[in-house]
């Protein structure tokens, strides 16, 4: 079955489609454009600053327009901007970035009318929908008809060009795309699509945020982003930022004097120097506190960053791409994270999909493990190479791995080790997959009226017992425990055990 396409039209509500709908008889643009298009719209998005008691009046001119050609049930909703004004390039900026990001993530198909609005509304929907596979330009022409708007520039080559210019002293090589982007398995569309939009992304300049699930592989995609980029030759700097205490995200990322605190000994530069004119993978970048927030933006936004205990700012020419599994937005609507700063961040937004959501990698993934698994355990002199059943391979089809990649590598890992036999079986694998029915139990909880339970209590009491188990079950190996409880690294178990109370005994 084919699957229906999501067709939107984004349009900004200019005076002139104000001025019409009140003169009752002419067409504004954007009900040009509705009531014009092949396609129907399934959602017709119209972003306004002018004054409320129009948007009412307006949705419901766009909607009898609607219903006169026989689609009265379609979605319209007008959105307040917030810009200073209508000349206002920045505040129009942030609007429109956030409007088209989003919209063309939802849609197959994004038109953006240019018809509607001022100069800068307009040029600066060009310049950020030039940039979407997916976005495509409509204007009406005076005597009511649809046009296609072709813009015959390539942004992303003729930026390429002057970057390569202005960088040419720091990255002289050519970025190899092709070879940056290999490591990433991509026979499914979905991962194809989302490599292709990657590969756009690494030949420009912009800051990129790649949003998944643990384990879906944003680290791998921020090095091949980094790889096929311009900076190729440079440093790519990791930090997560969730995995450090909180004092010390700060001098990581952005270095400290001797003396800045105790302990400071010598000076010491932070990732963003060390990076510079590379690229720094901020991981986990929900979890920056606002302090440090603050001072990541001022670095995006001017180039310049502050080392502790320095009176003097130092100049850096970093690109940042950065990584959650976090809903971002979310964490900006509720005051957590910087709506300014997410702006900032969310250029290129690339979304990684889950495991389950591309059945068709599986196979190759599981493949490539196997020979990985292989070719460490044949430095074994008694190992012989093992392989998966086709039962088995069934059985890792059906699964939904939560964990992802990095839970599919475990399991097969522990699967290899604990089988002495040379075909690895749907038994095999079940055994070594986490035990999520121990979970699933808990939803046999029954509560009566009256208890009071702290949640937060228990689930750190769950927590704790299972730390303490994996790390007397590994001997006090933490990577190996971290593993065990399918946690990133042991930096990340490091983190759990502080804020649990636990001491790690050697
Ligand atoms: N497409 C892929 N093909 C093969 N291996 C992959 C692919 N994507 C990820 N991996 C492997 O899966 C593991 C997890 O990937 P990675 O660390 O990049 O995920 P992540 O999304 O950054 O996880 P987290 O959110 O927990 O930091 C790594 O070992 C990585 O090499």
């Amino acid at each position: 079955m084919s699957k229906r396409t999501v067709n939107i039209l984004l349009s900004w509500l200019g005076t002139k489609d104000i001025e019409n709908m009140l003169d009752g008889e002419k067409n504004a643009s954007i009900s040009t454009l509705a009531t014009n298009s092949q396609t129907p719209f399934d959602k017709i998005v119209i972003l306004s600053n002018h004054q409320h008691k129009y948007w009412e009046k307006f949705e419901n001119f766009v909607k009898k327009r609607m219903a006169t050609i026989g689609r009265p049930h379609q979605d319209i909703q007008v959105h307040k901007a917030n810009i200073a004004s209508p000349i206002d390039y920045e505040s129009i900026h942030q609007v429109t970035a956030l409007w088209i990001n989003k919209l063309s993530e939802e849609a197959d198909s994004l038109s953006i009318n240019l018809t509607s609005g001022t100069p800068a509304m307009t040029t600066l929907s060009v310049l950020i929908g030039k940039g979407k596979s997916n976005v495509q330009f409509l204007q009406a022409s005076p005597n009511n008809e649809l046009l296609h708007v072709d813009i015959p520039i390539d942004f992303g080559q003729e930026y390429v060009k002057s970057a390569s210019k202005n960088i040419a002293n720091t990255a002289t090589s050519e970025p190899k795309v092709e070879q940056a982007f290999s490591a990433l398995t991509a026979k499914s569309v979905q991962m194809q699509n989302v490599v292709n939009k990657a590969k756009k992304i690494a030949a420009s300049e912009v800051p990129a945020l790649i949003l998944g699930e643990t384990g879906t592989g944003k680290e791998l995609m921020a090095t091949a982003i980094h790889k096929g980029s311009l900076r190729a030759n440079k440093p790519l700097k990791v930090i997560n930022c969730g995995a450090f205490a909180e004092n010390l995200v700060d001098s990581t990322l952005f270095g400290h004097k001797k003396g800045a605190f105790t302990g400071a000994e010598k000076d010491h530069p932070g990732l963003f120097e060390q990076a510079d004119g590379g690229t720094l993978f901020l991981d986990e970048v929900g979890e920056l506190t606002p302090e440090i927030q603050v001072k990541l933006l001022r670095a995006l936004q001017q180039g310049e960053i502050n080392c502790l205990g320095d009176t003097q700012t130092t100049n850096v020419d970093v690109r940042v791409i950065a990584a959650t599994h976090k809903d971002l937005s979310k964490l900006v609507e509720e005051g957590k994270f910087r709506e300014d700063l997410f702006y900032r961040l969310a250029v290129g937004i690339i979304q990684m999909p889950a495991l389950r959501e591309r059945i068709e990698d599986i196979t190759v993934i599981v493949n490539q493990l196997v020979e990985q698994i292989n070719k460490v355990g044949s430095k074994h002199p008694d190992y012989t190479s093992k392989n998966i059943s086709e039962k088995g391979m069934k059985f890792i089809l059906s699964q939904p791995w939560q964990g992802n990649i990095r839970e599919l590598w475990s399991t097969l890992n522990r699967a290899f080790l604990w089988s002495d036999s040379q075909t690895i079986t749907e038994n095999d694998l079940s055994n070594a997959m986490i035990n999520r029915a121990k979970n699933e139990s808990f939803t046999d909880v029954t509560l009566s009226y009256d208890d009071k339970i702290d949640i937060t209590q228990l689930v750190d009491k769950y927590k704790k017992a299972y730390v303490l188990a994996a790390l007397k079950a590994s001997g006090n190996v933490k990577s190996h425990a971290a593993q065990m409880l399918n946690l990133k690294d042991h930096q990340t178990l490091s983190n759990w055990m502080k804020r649990l109370n636990i001491k790690h005994e050697k």
